[in-house]
């Protein structure tokens, strides 16, 4: 069976009530099939409650973030059973700009994903090597290393909550794409390091998706690459291109399904 392919749309710390609430309105009138290709948008927390009333169904709505305990002294803090009180199912975990910025580590993003699990939300599961990593030779070491601390913690019937999401740290927000073939070849190592370390049918079943600099421009391509299971759109997500990299998607989809 083909993977249906998955777009996130990362808003980052972007936006307002004004620009946020017309983007999704253009969202919502765009005709874009969601049996073949998930959508998922992540606004700032202060908009999760207003944008997920105004989606239409087949857009889900995303945290960027999450703590991993369910409540308790944590200024600034949003838990992942305040997420599912309010009917929210996905979140970001491990964004490079939460790793690198806010330095969380392997450990605690797989911490945060196991909890979110067990809460009954699902995760966008980030990873990727920063430039210095890539140049020293280091990105295989690196994406299966961040997969390896999860797989520690979940069981093989947990995957079903998670997408992957492949972002070389050099490609995010510079316009520095990876090339089809450089991303298809990290998410072939991402995918045969889980069907080794979990198992064949979680490799099978995982989607993988790329994200650095995706537009509508490259996003067909990169769909269309075999491990290449969608995208996580930052820059992008904020404009009508994201529509342009969900109509790719569908087309991948097609084309995939064709194939078997
Ligand atoms: O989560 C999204 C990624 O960080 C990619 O961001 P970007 O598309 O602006 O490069």
């Amino acid at each position: 069976m083909t993977r249906k392919l998955f777009v996130g749309g990362n808003f980052k710390m972007n936006g307002d009530l004004a620009t946020l609430t017309k983007l999704v309105h253009q969202f919502n009138e765009a005709d874009v099939d969601v049996e073949s290709a998930e959508v998922v948008i992540a606004p700032p927390a202060l908009y999760l409650l207003p944008l997920k009333e105004l989606a239409r169904k087949g857009i889900s709505v995303a945290a960027q973030n999450a703590h991993q305990l369910p409540a308790g002294a944590y200024t600034g803090e949003i838990s992942l059973q305040q997420l599912k009180d309010i009917g929210l199912n996905w979140v970001i975990l491990g964004h490079s700009e939460r790793r690198t910025i806010f330095h969380e580590s392997d450990e605690l993003v797989a911490e945060k994903t196991a909890a979110a699990i067990k809460t009954g939300v699902s995760v966008i599961f980030c990873i990727g090597e920063t430039l210095e990593e890539r140049e020293g030779n280091k990105t295989e070491e690196v994406v299966t290393r961040q997969t390896d601390a999860l797989a520690k913690v979940i069981s093989e019937e947990d995957w079903k909550h998670i997408v992957v999401a492949y972002e070389p740290v050099w490609a995010i927000g510079t316009g520095k794409v990876a090339t089809p073939q450089q991303a298809q070849d990290t998410h072939k190592v991402i995918r045969d390091f889980i069907a080794k370390r979990v198992s064949q049918k979680v490799a099978d079943d995982t989607r993988i998706i790329y994200g650095g600099s995706v537009s509508g421009k490259n996003s067909k391509e990169l769909c269309f690459q075999p491990d290449i299971d969608g995208a996580l759109v930052g820059g992008a997500s904020l404009t009508p291109q994201f529509i342009d990299v969900i109509r790719s998607a569908e087309e991948a989809f097609g084309h995939k399904a064709a194939r078997l």
